[in-house]
């Protein structure tokens, strides 16, 4: 049954070397392995592990089933504790140095300019694009142009890290030292063994653009993305090694968290980039000793300040940050603070306007994964009673579906809460729970209450995205002066959601805190400082030299 999904493998993946210098000529039909437009329950297809350049399967596997019917469709290895040993083998294979560094192989940073530039052609392909977004389509239900929004950005990182641009990541300087012969230069060195764990929101993007920063930097990753969306990252491997990529390169464990922990406990990687819920980002931090970057959850919050303009373009900003992809991005609006200005103008009812037109023909709004119709609802009723609280438009479940049960369908929903209420300390962890999913929270506030907007911003924990809207060069510079999110969009088109690959995307004010797409963010997650001081002479006479 499987081979009905299944396609031939071609045997030349991944036979091009080291060089890779090849234009990229494959055909999708020769690495892939699942045709999206196939994938049902009457034709499943079946996913493999990856270790030490093998193929391999496990004896049991986790099912998973199609969001829009409960359809099981996909079989994810489900990976034993008695099953682990190669993982942590080819982890404990790797040397501290890495596969590469500045002294070490560095024809491979070279390799890794022409994979990426190889991999960036075949995003180009109007087919192969086609192919992950419909494939991402499947697993995690959202409109098309938002499914191809993580192509094209993972394309385009793609076509930034092409050619000699993976070398110059590596770029070292050097200091003259304080007598002839001495100078000290600093490197970007690898970590060597790495591991790299991914969610289920970006099945594509946050996984692509992480395992090649690892790779670039000299790494060799383990990686992981959650079973339900899984297949995404799979055959991303595949393409890669189309391209040219050294099979042995990167591992690939699928199954649940629970078994990966175990495989970095024992396995020890010297650091690993974890990206997903607070809950597990603490255990691991715990558990992998500090070794670990952290992209966590959410708590995202847009100020609209007190000069109401381009009002039409801004509430279809509002209306797209806290629900496209359903709201389950960790950069989603979860707070919506309106200046008395922006409510006056009517804001709520532009933005109930907005929701109402969204639906699940086009998958504007969709399966939630992480939560339940009724968790979501039983939230939503905590909130409303809190005093002064109403519902201001949705909470109720979405009808006319197949959408299983383990899975939210409910309508873009919005509750309003007064700011006073907000700042409570006994509704505060209610108000701030973040939702993954088609829910915000809007509160309003006046020139004389601003302080309290921005203690309520102190206060929170999760410092990802933010938003300040307005062109009031004075309100920006208050707001942004006291505000700490590590990606904060400030002006009249600020928003919350939509990075690019073009900027620093991560959570601040945490030494933990991971990036993603940059230059920078790459450097800091995937490379640690090493400083070499040559002192190679001449050596001074012995006889005046001083002991101390
Ligand atoms: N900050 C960011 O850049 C960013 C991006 C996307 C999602 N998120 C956050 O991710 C959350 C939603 O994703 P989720 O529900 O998939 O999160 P999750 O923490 O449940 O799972 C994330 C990944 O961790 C794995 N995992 C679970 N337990 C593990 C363990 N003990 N050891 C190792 N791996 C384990 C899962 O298999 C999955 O691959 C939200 O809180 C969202 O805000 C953050």
């Amino acid at each position: 049954m499987l081979s009905h999904v299944l396609r031939a493998s071609s045997g030349r993946l991944g036979c091009r070397g080291l060089h890779a210098a090849a234009p990229a000529l494959a055909e999708l039909s020769e690495w892939s392995r699942v045709d999206p437009a196939q994938l049902s329950g009457s034709s499943p297809a079946a996913l493999s592990n990856l270790v030490a350049g093998e193929w391999t399967q496990t004896a049991q596997s986790l099912s998973v089933v199609d969001p829009m019917n409960g359809e099981p469709f996909l079989a994810v290895p489900d990976t034993q504790l008695d099953e682990i040993q190669p993982f942590i083998d080819s982890l404990r294979s790797v040397p501290k140095s890495g596969l590469h560094n500045p002294l070490k192989l560095p024809e491979r940073y070279l390799l890794y300019g022409n994979v990426s530039r190889n991999a960036a052609a075949e995003l180009l392909k109007p087919e192969v694009a086609d192919h992950f977004a419909r494939l991402i389509q499947r697993v995690a239900p959202k409109s098309y142009p938002q499914a191809e929004a993580e192509v094209s950005v993972t394309r385009i990182f793609l076509e930034n890290f092409s050619g000699d641009q993976v070398r110059f990541l590596a770029r070292s300087f050097g200091v003259p030292g304080d007598h002839p012969g001495q100078q000290s230069n600093g490197y970007r060195w690898p970590f060597g063994p790495v591991a790299l764990i991914a969610p289920f929101n970006f099945p594509l993007e946050i996984p692509a653009l992480q395992l090649m920063g690892a790779l670039f930097m000299g790494n060799k990753p383990l990686v992981h993305a959650d079973h339900k969306v899984a297949v995404v990252l799979e055959e991303f491997v595949r393409l890669l090694h189309a391209c040219g990529m050294p099979r042995a390169d990167l591992d690939l464990v699928h199954g649940r968290g629970s078994t990966v922990n175990e495989i970095l406990l024992r396995g020890e990687p010297r650091s690993t980039l974890f990206t997903g819920s607070k809950r597990v980002a603490e255990k691991l931090a715990v558990d992998l000793r500090g070794k670990v970057f952290l992209e966590d959850a959410g708590f995202d919050w847009k100020i609209l300040g007190p000069d109401v303009q381009a009002f039409d373009h801004v509430a279809w900003q509002c209306d797209q940050d806290a629900y496209a992809c359903s709201g389950q991005k960790c950069s989603a609006q979860s707070i919506l603070f309106m200046h008395d200005a922006w409510a006056e103008a009517g804001l709520e009812a532009a933005l109930a306007a907005r929701a109402a037109t969204r639906g699940l023909e086009d998958l504007t709004v969709g399966p939630v994964l992480s939560w339940t119709t009724e968790a979501i609802q039983a939230h939503v009723a905590d909130l409303l009673a809190i005093p002064g609280a109403r519902l201001a438009w949705g909470g109720e479940a979405l009808t006319g579906h197949a959408i299983p049960p383990r899975y939210a369908a409910i309508q873009p929903t919005a509750v309003f809460v007064p700011l006073d209420q907000v700042l409570r300390p006994e509704h505060w962890p209610t108000v701030t729970r973040e939702v993954f999913g088609p829910f915000q929270v809007l509160t309003r506030y006046g020139d004389a209450s601003l302080p309290d907007v921005l203690a309520a911003c102190e206060r929170m924990d999760a410092h990802l995205t933010a938003a300040v809207v307005s062109n009031s060069i004075p309100f920006l510079q208050h707001v942004l002066a006291n505000t700490v999110n590590g990606t904060t969009y400030a002006g009249i088109r600020g928003r919350t959601t939509g990075a690019p690959q073009n900027h620093w995307f991560g959570p601040a004010n945490d030494p933990r805190g991971a990036g993603i797409g940059t230059p920078e963010a790459i450097k800091l997650v995937w490379s640690t400082h090493r400083e070499i001081i040559q002192d190679v002479g001449p050596v001074p006479d012995a006889s005046n030299q001083v002991q101390s």
